[in-house]
């Protein structure tokens, strides 16, 4: 069976358990304290993760719970690091995550950058030494809530090929953009610039899908819809081709020389059996739209996303994500009883 696993389907809801997000979030942190978190990086990644489960994120929902205590048990990522900022221009400034995970580093450097971007009218955070497990949303829709345009990259690990190549040298390299807009949430675009998320790929060979044609090649370099074959020594194609490409290569440029983190290539886990998330960088890059003017951005943002509608675009970008949120904080975050069992064992002893 095929099926575009872009946003895979839950399943029957009649089948599920549900939680609050409060619960869910609870759950997830008590997994990342078991695994040796610190309390800081616990709540920090609990909230991510249970948020993309409840934003219907699902391919760095709680299916990647496995996936970061296998990594934290392995030694290749520190999840009691405590990240260093390094203030070093007036309107640049670069964190080490010291080997832990980027989002810590991230709410670190917030305020800071916050406060620069308002004074400078633009500001640019470099993270290095850094894993990015997730999605990137989360690292840029507070600042749009907070009237700023946010734009962020991450580069991953060797598994898509570049435009004309013959094997892996991109990650699949995600870019994030979130503007605020008058009387609405803000627009947010979050996109891996492979065809598809290594995640979404998980989850299709996890459930016994085909990939739609198009999105990744076997061993040999030959086009398959077999998901277990991209993974097993095969790999993901950019999307859009060469155009997917040339975006990846400014990811890889940005997210890795720019910051001092890891090229995609450069990731070799090989002595870390267990370890998946990403040794890498990321960068950040906040705008205050109005910088030397009155108020107009959001009201343009506005007018823009109106005239999408009348010319019969149904949904932008992040639409889904928010009226799925609003669907769990109605009707709670449902989770296959199975997925909840195994993350109830994840967490050990209550
Ligand atoms: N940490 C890492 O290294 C990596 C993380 N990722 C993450 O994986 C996630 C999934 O990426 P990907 O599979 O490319 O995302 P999708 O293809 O599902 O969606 C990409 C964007 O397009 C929007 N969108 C999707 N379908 C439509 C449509 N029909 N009309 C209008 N807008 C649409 C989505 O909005 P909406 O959200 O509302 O559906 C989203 O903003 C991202 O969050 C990304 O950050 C990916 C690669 C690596
Ligand atoms: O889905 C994806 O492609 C990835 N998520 C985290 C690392 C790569």
């Amino acid at each position: 069976m095929t099926r575009n696993s872009a946003q895979p389907e839950r399943g029957d809801a009649r089948n599920l358990d549900f939680l609050s997000f409060g619960e869910l979030k609870a759950l997830l942190a008590r997994i990342f304290r078991h695994a040796g978190a610190s309390e800081a990086v616990a709540e920090c990644l609990a909230a991510n993760c249970a948020g993309c489960e409840r934003d219907g994120a699902r391919s760095h929902g709680v299916f990647r719970m496995p996936g970061y205590v296998s990594s934290i048990a392995s030694g290749w990522v520190d999840a009691a690091a405590s990240p260093r900022l390094e203030d070093v221009a007036p309107a640049f400034l670069r964190a080490d995550a010291m080997n832990g995970f980027a989002q810590p580093a991230l709410a670190l450097a917030a305020p800071a950058l916050i406060e620069k971007a308002r004074r400078n009218g633009i500001a640019l955070l470099a993270i290095r030494n850094s894993h990015h497990f997730s999605a990137l949303w989360p690292d840029v829709e507070p600042f749009a809530e907070a009237g700023l345009v946010a734009l962020t990259m991450v580069n991953s690990f060797a598994c898509t090929v570049p435009f004309d190549g013959t094997s892996a040298v991109f990650g699949t390299n995600p870019i994030a953009f979130a503007a605020p807009r008058d009387g609405a949430p803000p627009l947010v675009a979050d996109l891996a610039t492979s065809a598809m998320a290594n995640g979404d790929v998980q989850i299709a060979a996890r459930e016994g899908f085909s990939l739609p044609p198009g999105q990744g090649v076997d061993q040999d370099g030959r086009p398959t819809i077999d998901p277990k074959a991209v993974l097993d020594g095969g790999a993901l194609l950019t999307f859009g081709g060469y155009k997917g490409s040339a975006i990846s290569l400014m990811i890889e440029l940005l997210g890795a020389a720019l910051t001092g983190g890891k090229f995609s290539y450069e990731v070799d886990w090989s002595g870390h059996p267990g370890a998946q998330t990403p040794h890498t960088g990321q960068v950040l890059i906040l705008i205050d739209p109005d910088a030397g003017r009155d108020a107009a951005f959001a009201g343009r943002a506005r007018a823009l996303a109106e005239r999408l509608g009348r010319v019969g675009v149904s949904r932008l970008p992040g639409d889904r994500r928010f009226r799925q949120r609003a669907r769990s904080a109605a009707e709670g975050i449902g989770l296959v009883p199975a997925d909840l069992a195994r993350l109830r064992a994840l967490a050990g002893p209550a």
